[in-house]
C-alpha cells in the first residue's frame, strides 16, 4: 500500500508544454483513472510516474519520498501496456516468472508466487500455454499477473483494454477492479473512455491540456461536472446556451419549465441537462416532436426536435417517431464563464 503525490509536475516534449503544473494525490489502495481526450497528457504523466520520462519541474512522491530521479527498474512500480508485450516463445508460467527470475529469487518462491498470481487472474490451468493460444482478454490477464507478481507498490495501466472488443472490455475491467480491491494495490489507470473511468475508479482525474480539470469520485463527477468541458466529456449531456431570468431558464425564445429549485443567477449562461433529467410530461411542458428513437436495452433514447437543434432524453415508456410530446427539465446545471455556478 502506498500513497502517491504529484506535486506541480511540468513536462515539455518536442518544445511543447504537455503537462502543466499537475497536482494529484492518490491515497493508499485507491484506483484512480486519468481520463481525457487524446493528447491531454495522460500517457506522459503515467510514463513519468513509471520513470520512463523525467519531469522538467515538480516532484513525484511515493510515501512522502521523492522518486523522480530513480530509474524505472529501481522504482516500486509495475506497468501494464496497451500491447500486452508477452514473450511469444515462453509459456504463461515463464512470462509471469520472468521478472522474479531477474530478481534471482529461489525456484520455490518463484513457483509459489507465480501460481498465486495466475490464481488471482484465474489462469492456473493455462500455465503451460503459449500466448498465441490465448484470447486477447486472457493475454491481458497474463500481463496483469506479470505486473502483480512483482508485488509493486504502485500498479500503472496504460489503456490496458483498448485492444479488446466492447463486451470483453467490460468483463476484463470488472476483473481488474476486483483484483485491485482484493490485493489493495494503489493503481493508476489511463483511459480515454469515460464509461470505463466511471465504472471502476475510486476517483477520476479528468485532464485537459496537461492540467487537472476535475478530480472526484465518479458519482460526484457525474452529478456536478465543475466546468462545461467536463459536462460535455463525462456522460451523455445536453449542452445549451441561454439565459436565466427571474429564476427560469430561457433558451432562444423558449421558456422551459424547470421542476428543480429556481435559478439563482441572472443573465447569460450555459445550461447542462442530462438526458435522464429531460422529462416528458402530459401537460405544462414545452412542445417538441420526436425526431429519432433508439432502443438502449431497458430504456429508449429519444432525440427531440427543438428550435436550437436536438434535445436528448431517456425514457422508459414508448414514444413513436413523429409524435408530439411535452418536456420539462427536472434538473439542470448552470455555468457562467465555463464554471459551474449552480447545480441542483
Ligand atoms: N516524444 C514526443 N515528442 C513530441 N511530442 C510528444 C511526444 N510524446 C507525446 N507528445 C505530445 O504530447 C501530447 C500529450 O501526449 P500523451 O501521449 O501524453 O497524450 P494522451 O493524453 O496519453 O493521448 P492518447 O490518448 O492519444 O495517448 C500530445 O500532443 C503528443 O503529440
Amino acid at each position: 500500500m502506498a500513497k502517491l503525490v504529484l506535486d506541480g509536475i511540468v513536462k515539455h516534449l518536442g518544445g511543447k508544454l504537455v503537462v502543466n503544473k499537475l497536482n494529484l494525490e492518490v491515497a493508499s489502495g485507491e484506483l484512480v483513472c486519468l481520463l481525457g481526450a487524446s493528447g491531454c497528457g495522460k500517457t506522459t504523466t503515467l510514463r513519468m510516474i513509471a520513470g520512463f520520462l523525467t519531469p522538467d519541474g515538480g516532484e513525484i512522491l511515493l510515501d512522502e519520498k521523492p522518486i523522480s530521479r530513480i530509474p524505472p527498474e529501481r522504482r516500486p512500480t509495475a506497468m501494464v501496456f496497451q500491447q500486452y508485450a508477452l514473450w511469444p516463445h515462453m509459456d504463461v508460467f515463464h512470462n509471469v516468472a520472468f521478472g522474479l527470475q531477474l530478481r534471482k529469487l529461489s525456484k520455490q518462491v518463484i513457483e509459489k508466487r507465480v501460481r498465486e498470481a495466475l490464481g488471482l487472474v484465474r489462469l492456473e490451468e493455462y500455465a503451460r500455454s503459449y500466448p498465441a493460444r490465448l484470447s486477447g482478454g486472457q493475454q491481458q490477464r497474463v500481463a496483469l499477473a506479470r505486473a502483480i507478481v512483482l508485488e509493486p507498490k504502485l500498479l500503472l495501466l496504460d489503456e490496458p483494454l483498448s485492444n479488446l472488443d466492447s463486451k470483453l472490455r467490460i468483463e476484463v475491467r470488472e476483473e481488474i477492479r476486483e483484483i485491485q480491491q482484493r490485493v489493495g494495490i494503489t493503481t493508476i489507470f489511463v483511459t480515454h473512455d469515460q464509461d470505463e473511468a466511471l465504472s471502476i475508479s475510486d476517483r477520476v482525474a479528468v485532464m485537459l491540456d496537461g492540467h487537472l480539470e476535475q478530480y472526484e469520485p465518479p458519482d460526484k463527477l457525474y452529478r456536478y461536472p465543475r466546468t462545461t468541458y467536463v459536462a460535455g466529456f463525462v456522460g451523455s449531456m445536453n449542452l445549451l446556451h441561454g439565459a436565466t431570468r427571474a429564476g427560469r431558464v430561457v433558451i432562444g425564445d423558449i421558456d422551459v419549465p424547470c421542476t428543480w429549485q429556481s435559478a439563482q443567477v441572472e443573465g447569460e449562461v450555459d445550461i447542462a441537462v442530462r438526458p435522464e433529467d429531460v422529462r416528458l410530461v402530459q401537460e405544462g411542458g414545452v412542445e417538441a416532436r420526436v425526431k429519432q428513437r433508439m432502443q438502449r436495452g431497458h430504456y429508449q433514447e429519444l432525440i427531440l426536435d427543438v428550435p436550437w437543434g436536438n434535445l436528448r432524453t431517456f425514457v422508459s415508456n414508448d414514444a413513436e417517431v413523429g409524435a408530439q410530446v411535452q418536456y420539462v427539465f427536472q434538473r439542470a446545471l448552470i455555468y457562467q464563464d465555463g464554471v459551474l455556478v449552480q447545480g441542483a
